[in-house]
């Protein structure tokens, strides 16, 4: 099953600069608007008109530009509610969001009112979980701090948490009523997550993007400078690309599922790692795992697959993960969400940008691609 259907020079035209700021348009039922820049706190209040308190959830780390929210909201005459929450994956858990709701039912909440979260994909993935719940939806707005907060987590609407048996198993659809992608905030964010980001846009470059992979090849040390031009522009790639995604398949009926590519052993691991490694190294792995299923499928040549370990190599990602843990991984991917009662389904390449749906009925062929990563 095929399912590529991206033109990146046509999205390009469908987004807009203004004063250094880059407005991407999100399609579908409920559109809106990610802004890429620096800054960005002055369109706060009007994507949320009409809300009298906000809850800012944000985590330790992210403190002090919670706190500038929290000013940005004042000014603007709306009553600020900060929620500090734990960190990182921590802070995904069925627990942290009913202490928020607590929270939202002391302060007395409404329809009208709303959430932001200031942070990577993690508090991005619980602040909209904590919005879609609350009166069966209120509105939220995710202040991305993390690149890959700002070039995925925080665009399309998948919100959620992690339940005892894997990896955001709880969630809903609840897209945003707009995202802010402070570039500044990159400056702070350690080297380990700006790379780890930059696995979700090598994968945007082999799902529908291949330039993506030329810029990132071409200097990989530009690629993960915070400040450069190089890492702005694999921002925008990255969001043009999802923007177009989700505003085609907001609910993940079929076109979406391609941004789970490398995700179906990357959520394993995760759990395995009981959430101890970065989202986007699993990811790595897993990207690097489905290129081998496509090949030994003969779905995808060799030389894009092989392109895989190289570029994520370059970028310093891991490419290798635990050869003793097959059997736990394997366990771990039956609860997917792309798996179909007993029948694990994976995200293929059938070439580069050619993203496909591979149905598994012959479960060997699983274990003989883990060889290429299993160290
Ligand atoms: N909803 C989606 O569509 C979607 C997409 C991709 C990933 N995700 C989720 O996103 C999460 C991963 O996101 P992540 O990589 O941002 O990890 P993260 O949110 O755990 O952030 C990584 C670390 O960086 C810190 N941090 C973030 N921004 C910072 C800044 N500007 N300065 C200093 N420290 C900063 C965080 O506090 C944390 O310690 C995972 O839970 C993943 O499942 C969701
Ligand atoms: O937005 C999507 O759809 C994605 O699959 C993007 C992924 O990078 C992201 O990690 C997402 O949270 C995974 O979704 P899940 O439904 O497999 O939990
Ligand atoms: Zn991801």
């Amino acid at each position: 099953m095929g399912l590529a259907v991206y033109n990146p020079m046509s999205a390009a035209l469908a987004s807009e600069p203004m004063d250094d700021v880059t407005r991407i348009p999100v399609p579908g039922e409920r559109p809106y608007d990610v802004l890429v820049g620096a800054g960005l706190l002055d369109a706060l209040p009007g994507l949320l008109d009409g809300a009298v308190r906000v809850a800012v959830l944000h985590a330790p780390p992210l403190k002090q530009r919670a706190e500038a929210v929290a000013d940005a909201l004042e000014a603007a005459g709306v009553r600020p509610l900060p929620i500090e929450v734990p960190d990182a994956e921590a802070g995904k858990t069925v627990e942290v969001a009913a202490r928020c709701w607590d929270e939202l039912g002391a302060a007395g909440f409404t329809r009208t009112d709303a959430v932001v979260g200031v942070g990577g994909g993690a508090v991005t993935d619980l602040a909209g979980f904590v919005a879609a719940g609350w009166l069966r939806g209120v509105r939220w707005v995710p202040v991305s701090s993390s690149l890959l907060g700002m070039v995925d987590a925080a665009v399309g609407g998948k919100t959620g948490i992690n339940t005892a048996a894997g990896k955001n198993l709880v969630g809903a659809f609840h897209p945003p009523a707009g995202v802010l992608c402070d570039l500044g905030l990159l400056a702070t964010l350690p080297h380990d997550d700006l790379v780890a980001g930059l696995a979700e846009v090598v994968k945007c470059g082999f799902i529908a993007d291949p330039a993506i992979l030329d810029l990132v090849e071409g200097d990989p040390a530009a690629a993960a400078d915070p400040r450069g031009a190089v890492l702005r522009e694999l921002v925008e790639r990255a969001v043009r690309v999802k923007a177009h995604v989700v505003g085609t398949d907001l609910r993940e009926s079929g076109l979406r599922e391609i941004l789970n590519y490398g995700h179906t052993l990357g959520h394993a691991i995760e759990k395995n790692e009981r959430y101890a490694w970065r989202h986007g190294h699993a990811v790595a792995v897993g990207l690097i795992y489905a290129a081998e299923l496509g090949r030994l499928t003969g779905r995808l040549d060799d030389a894009t697959a092989g392109r895989h370990r190289a570029v994520l190599s370059l970028l310093g990602l891991p490419v290798a993960y635990r050869a003793d843990a097959w059997d736990d991984l394997l366990a771990a991917m039956r609860v997917d969400k792309k798996a179909r009662a007993d029948t694990l389904r994976f995200v293929v390449l059938d070439g580069l940008a050619r993203p496909g749906i591979l149905t598994v009925s012959d479960e060997s062929v699983l274990a003989r691609a883990y060889a290429a990563v299993a160290s």
